[in-house]
């Protein structure tokens, strides 16, 4: 398969197989293309040149749109696919042309055939929930549990059926990601075939049969995950060895530059916590604890029921903080959901990257701007063609770099980051924690909130692990390992404190 857009050789010869009950991991750094060979698979993309076969049968290309499914064919594309002011019922069935008349839908037998899906995968969901109000892990779920129930009607219909996933990982913690695997492991045991892309080799090695790697869009290697290793697919994906060691800076006493108190908001209640300037402070906790709230409310998303915020000096009631009054104040956020919340897609990147800076004059100077995006780009390592393409035109990781520069390149003072290097590969995960740390070493303050403990392990000097809205652990200094960190979120406080 070949696929080039512009100046840029998305695919470049790319041969690969997957066999039937087999799970191929599809891994590779930002921008390698991996999402485009799986758009070219359902007919978003056609190829420049290439060939598909399905369970022995050749299949013409382009793929027409929506008659991927037809060949057995189901997807979980990075932005989950999902119509956000529909229903959880209305989303299970768009779509669905091979088993639905769309002039005659029963919607209570509808309902129930849902109802029974959800609850089989052991989903808290009702089918008259809308999207836009479940939370990303829910979102994530159900885009999921759609495309497992498309693959496995086909097989009905006998088709051999393979399920896509292009990172449906990045948004769950630990117990919502081997609950994913259990679906996979059971539609794997029945026959199915599944094309797996993440970013965390942990993961891949756990769950796939072997993993093909891609490189500037030319596969590298296929190799079988019983006989190889982290190091082995890392230096594939990467081109060198890369080093997950502890890395934290040295913190002198000082006073702290943030201080929260009596945060309230939809989950937490009354969680007070402070941070000191240079510090990294972790925020963690299983699903519904409230940790991923924190930078909702300190950055006026969402406003809190109640709290304060003391940021060098300056009170702010977060009962009444709006975003821009926390930009004034020097705080950056970087959201969760880059896809709705970090981008605005139809910009250009440097219409993106500029928007925090721009003045109220009417005059732009468009050369220096599209000059100073250039820089940022090259500093945050955005691979792209140029600052005048579509932010929706870059890969999932190079938006997320995209976002991180917008916002770092300020100066802040607190920087709050909601799964900061979720869809960033292993290699470029490095220059985000540096870039991170320049904002700590220019005396600002992090609070990074992030299901992921082996980031927290790396990067944080300390750990606030939360539990139904309230801090119930805190761990710090040699304290914060990867297995401490799930001791305290699946077992209970190891100490109790809240500054
Ligand atoms: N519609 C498009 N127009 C222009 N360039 C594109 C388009 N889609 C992808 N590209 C480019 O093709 C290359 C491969 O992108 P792709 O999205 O396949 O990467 P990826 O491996 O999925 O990355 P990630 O891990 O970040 O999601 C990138 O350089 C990207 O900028």
């Amino acid at each position: 398969m070949t696929k080039t857009f512009g100046g840029v050789q998305a695919l470049n010869n790319v041969a690969l197989s997957i066999q039937p009950g087999e799970v191929h991991g599809l891994l590779g750094t930002n921008g390698s293309g991996k999402s485009t060979l799986i758009k070219v698979l359902s007919g978003f993309h056609a190829p420049d040149a290439g060939s598909l076969e399905i369970d022995g049968r050749p299949v013409t290309l382009p793929m027409p749109l929506g008659r991927s499914e037809a060949h057995g064919l189901a997807f979980v594309h990075q932005n989950l696919g999902l119509l956000y002011e529909a229903s959880v019922l209305e989303n299970l069935i768009a779509g669905d042309h091979e088993r639905l008349n769309p002039w005659r839908i029963n919607w209570r037998a509808e309902a129930e055939r849902a109802r029974v899906l959800l609850a089989e995968y052991e989903l808290d969901l009702m089918p008259d929930q809308i999207v836009a109000d479940l939370s990303p892990v829910q979102r994530a779920q159900l885009a999921i549990v759609r495309a497992a129930d498309r693959v496995r009607e086909h097989r009905h219909y006998g088709a051999p059926g393979v399920l896509v996933l292009d990172e449906p990982t990045p948004f769950l913690p630990e117990e919502d990601v081997a609950k994913l695997f259990a679906i996979m492991r059971r539609l794997k045991e029945s026959g199915v075939a599944i094309i797996f892309v993440s970013h965390d080799i942990d993961e891949v090695l756990e769950v796939t049969d072997r993993s093909t790697v891609l490189r500037d869009g030319k596969a590298i290697g296929t190799y079988y995950t019983a006989s190889t290793d982290r190091e082995t697919l890392v230096h594939a994906i990467v081109g060198r060895a890369v080093s997950v060691d502890r890395r934290v800076s040295t913190l002198s006493e000082s006073r702290p530059i943030a201080t929260i108190t009596r945060l309230s908001g939809k989950i937490l209640r009354d969680v007070s916590l402070s941070v000191r300037p240079g510090e990294i402070l972790g925020l963690t906790g299983l699903i519904g604890s409230g940790h991923d709230e924190v930078p909702m409310l300190l950055s006026g998303a969402v406003q809190a029921v109640s709290g304060d915020l003391m940021l060098d000096g300056c009170s702010l009631d977060l009962t009444q903080l709006r975003p821009a009054d926390a930009i004034a104040a020097r705080i950056a956020f970087i959201p969760a959901d880059r896809q709705r919340l970090g981008i605005a897609p139809e910009l250009t990147l440097t219409e993106n990257a500029m928007l925090p800076i721009l003045g109220h004059g009417a005059w732009l100077n468009h050369e220096k701007l599209r000059r100073a995006t250039a820089e940022l780009m090259k500093r945050f390592t955005v691979k792209a063609d140029n600052p005048g393409q579509a932010a929706s035109e870059l890969s999932g990781g190079n938006q997320q770099k995209l976002v991180l520069g917008k916002w770092l390149q300020l100066g802040p003072q607190l920087v709050l980051l909601d799964e900061p290097t979720q869809g960033i590969d292993v290699g470029a995960r490095q220059e985000i924690y540096d870039r991170v740390a320049e904002a700590c070493a220019r005396g600002g303050a992090v609070i990074c909130a992030t299901s992921e403990f082996e980031q927290l392990e790396t990067i944080a000097h300390r750990v606030l692990v939360f539990e139904r809205g309230r801090i119930k652990a805190e761990l710090k200094g040699d304290d914060v390992t990867k297995a401490s960190i799930a001791q305290a979120c699946y077992e209970g406080a190891q100490t109790h404190a809240a500054e």
